[in-house]
C-alpha cells in the first residue's frame, strides 16, 4: 500500500487517496491551494498523524506558490498559510513537527526559487525517513509477536496512517514477512469508521486474515481468548508515555490490563512532544456532531439530541506495555522516553 500521497512537482499539487470514499473507491483528491489542504485535513481525506505530517510537508510547497501571489510581502503571506496548515487539526503533533522542520530549513533573505527546491527535496526525504521508521518499528515490534497471535488494532496505524507500511499494521506486516502467522482483529472505530473501513481495505489486500468487531464486543472477545495482544498507533506522546490515540483506545488499553493482554504503542519519534509533561496537556480535537448523529449518510439520532464527538483519548502510560520505536521498544516512562529521543527539548 503505497503511492496514497503524492506530490505532483510540475502541477505544484498534493495527490491524496481519499480516505473518505473507501474500500468502496479510490479516488484521487487533488490539493492545489492550502485551503485545498486545511479541508482534506480537516474532512480526514488523508489522516492519521505520520500521514498528516507528510502532507503537510508537501504543502508547504504549495504554501509557497501561493503566498509569492502576494509580491514583495511574500515571506509574511508564507507564514501565515503555514501557521493556517498547523492548525487543521490540533492532536497529532506531526502536523506541527513537519511543518516546523520545514520552517527550520528556510533561510530568512533566501531566493524563494531556491527555497522551493530545498522544500521539494525536505519534503520527499520526511516521506521517506517516515517509511524507513516504520519498517525499523516493524521489526522491533515484530519480536513482540509469537507465531498464531491474534492481534487487536484499533483505529487505522496502517499504511494510509502514515508514509506507507504503517506503524501497529507495519508490526504486523513485519511479522507476517518475517514468517508468523498472525490474525487480525480490526475494531470498527467508530463514528468514522476507520477500522472497518481502512484497516480492513489494507490487510484484506495483502493477505493478512482480518477480522472486523463491533467496538463494543471488545471485552467479551479478550474474556473468551481471542485476543493474544494489542498493537495501536499514537497520535502524541507525552514525556511521561500518556499516549493520545483515537476515541477508546484507553478503554481498550483498561480492559487488555484486566484480562492480562499485552497492550503496545507503536509511533515514530515525531509523534513524541517532550514539551509537556503528561498527557493532561494533550489537546483533543472535537470533530462535527454529523459523525456521530448520522450513519452512511443516514440520520440515525433525533433532530436536536446533543452528540459529543471528541476524536481522541489518552491512555495513561501506566496501562502501556511498551512503546515501539524506529529507535527499539521502550517503557512508557520519562527516562527511558528522553533516553531513547536524545532528551528533553
Ligand atoms: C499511525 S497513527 C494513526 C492514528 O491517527 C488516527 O487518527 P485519525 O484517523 O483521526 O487521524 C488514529 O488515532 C490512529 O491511531
Amino acid at each position: 500500500m503505497d503511492g496514497h500521497i503524492r506530490f505532483d512537482t510540475k502541477d505544484c499539487a498534493l495527490l491524496l487517496l481519499d480516505q473518505r470514499r473507501l474500500p468502496l473507491a479510490e479516488e484521487t483528491f487533488a490539493c492545489r491551494t492550502v485551503d485545498d489542504v486545511v479541508y482534506a485535513l480537516r474532512t480526514m481525506v488523508v489522516r492519521g498523524a505520520p500521514a498528516i505530517g507528510v502532507s503537510a510537508a508537501y504543502a508547504c510547497r504549495i504554501a509557497l506558490k501561493e503566498a509569492l501571489a502576494a509580491g514583495s510581502d511574500w515571506a509574511e503571506a508564507l507564514h501565515s498559510l503555514l501557521d493556517r496548515l498547523v492548525r487543521a487539526r490540533p492532536t497529532a503533533v506531526n502536523l506541527a513537527w513537519a511543518v516546523n522542520r520545514m520552517r527550520a530549513a528556510w533561510k530568512p533573505g533566501c531566493d524563494p526559487r531556491d527555497l522551493a527546491r530545498t522544500w521539494e527535496a525536505l519534503a520527499l526525504e520526511i516521506h521517506a525517513e517516515d517509511v524507513a521508521m516504520n519498517r525499523a518499528m516493524g521489526r522491533f515490534g515484530a519480536e513482540l509477536l509469537d507465531d498464531g497471535d491474534t492481534v487487536m488494532t484499533h483505529c487505522n496505524a496502517g499504511a494510509l496512517a502514515t508514509g506507507g507500511h504503517g506503524t501497529a499494521l507495519g508490526v504486523i506486516r513485519s511479522a507476517v514477512e518475517a514468517g508468523k502467522k498472525i490474525s487480525v482483529i480490526a475494531n470498527e472505530t467508530r463514528p468514522f469508521l476507520q477500522g472497518a473501513r481502512l484497516t480492513a481495505y489494507e490487510l484484506h489486500r495483502d493477505g493478512i486474515p482480518v477480522t472486523v468487531a463491533c467496538d463494543n464486543a471488545c471485552s467479551q472477545l479478550m474474556k473468551t481468548g481471542r485476543v493474544q495482544k494489542v498493537v495501536v498507533g499514537a497520535d502524541r506522546i507525552a514525556a511521561n508515555g500518556d499516549t493520545a490515540n483515537k476515541i477508546g483506545t484507553s478503554g481498550v488499553a483498561l480492559l487488555a490490563r484486566h484480562y492480562g493482554i499485552p497492550f503496545y504503542v507503536a509511533a515514530p519519534g515525531s509523534t513524541f512532544d517532550l514539551s509537556i509533561p503528561d498527557g493532561s496537556h494533550i489537546p483533543i480535537e472535537e470533530r462535527t456532531p454529523e459523525e456521530v448523529t448520522h450513519a452512511g449518510g443516514t440520520r440515525v439520532v433525533p433532530e436536536g439530541v446533543a452528540v459529543v464527538n471528541e476524536a481522541f483519548d489518552v491512555t495513561e502510560s501506566g496501562l502501556i506495555t511498551g512503546i515501539v520505536t524506529e529507535k527499539g521498544v521502550i517503557r512508557p516512562d520519562r527516562e527511558s522516553i528522553l533516553r531513547a529521543m536524545g532528551g528533553a527539548p
